[in-house]
């Protein structure tokens, strides 16, 4: 629609016709910073504040996309919690654009409340955590969640007579449900596939606990994607998962990496 301002007309650009007969896939705005609200499992919500990406298709004869309605659509729901809207989200989004189909990612840091192993201490950790949406026909979501762990190397042990390299390494997890699975729980698990589990705050006694811990329990990257993937086979609402587990090693330059993604039923 063409508005007027100070005399001088101002022409909707977008709404033009563009002639080179190509249609586009995505189209939108990336990387929005805005503060959502996510379940928690112990204090019912959390607030945090997410990078949002927010894209459309757009058909071949428009010049352009309407992007000032996208930060409109987030800014509506924007009280509301962010899994309970984002059907509704890609819902506004296809009508008010006019497309056909509609993507959502959000990445946001969540905090969990963790205490040491030993002295019990608590802290809060934080975990970085993507919600991964769209709708064409059908609404599709993907819960992702990084977790880091410590590795400890089966091999450097078996080898060495003092020691073995250990690292810090990321684990990250994607999975697709049929029933809601909290964010804590999901942690829980993949915390178990490492050596040991890592903390924000350790005393002495826990120190060396986890030393110890992730010395007993020396896992390679194969094992941290295998013991995951034994674990997701096993929980039932888990329609598909990937799991990778990338160790920035200490005794290399660039990291050991693994990697798998199953399809139930
Ligand atoms: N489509 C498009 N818009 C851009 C881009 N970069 C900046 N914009 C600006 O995004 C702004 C918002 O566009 P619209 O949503 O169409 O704004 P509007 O016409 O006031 O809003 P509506 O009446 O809802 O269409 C415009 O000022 C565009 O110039 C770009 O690469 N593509």
């Amino acid at each position: 629609m063409e508005q007027k301002k100070e005399g001088k007309t101002l022409t909707d650009v977008q709404l033009t016709r563009d002639t080179r007969n190509i249609a586009i896939g995505k189209v939108g705005v990336k990387d929005v910073s805005y503060p959502i609200v996510v379940m928690d499992k112990n204090k019912k919500f959390q607030n945090t504040i997410a990078r949002i990406n927010m894209y459309v298709d757009l058909p071949h004869h428009f010049k352009g996309t309407h992007m000032s309605r996208f930060v409109e659509i987030l800014n509506k729901y924007r009280e509301d919690i962010a899994l309970d809207k984002l059907e509704v989200i890609l819902s506004t989004m296809k009508e008010k654009l006019g497309a056909s189909n509609a993507h959502l990612e959000m990445e946001f840091p969540y905090f969990v409340e963790k205490k040491a192993p030993v002295s019990k201490a608590k802290s809060l950790m934080e975990y970085t955590c993507t919600f991964s949406a769209s709708l064409s026909d059908r609404f599709d979501f993907v819960l992702g969640i990084k977790v880091p762990v410590t590795s400890l190397c089966p091999c450097s042990k078996e080898l060495s007579s003092y020691g073995a390299h250990n690292q810090r390494s990321i684990m990250t997890v994607q999975v697709r449900y049929s029933e809601f699975i909290w964010i804590e729980d999901l942690i829980d698990i993949i915390e178990e596939c490492g050596s040991s589990p890592v903390y924000s705050l350790l005393k002495r006694e826990d120190e060396k606990f986890v030393t110890e811990r992730a010395y007993e329990n020396p896992r390679f990257v194969e094992d941290m994607v295998r013991e995951a993937t034994v674990r997701l086979l096993s929980m039932e609402n888990i329609t598909w998962f990937s799991v990778e587990a990338e160790n920035f090693e200490s005794i290399h330059k660039h990291s050991a990496y693994a990697a798998i993604e199953r399809k139930k039923g």
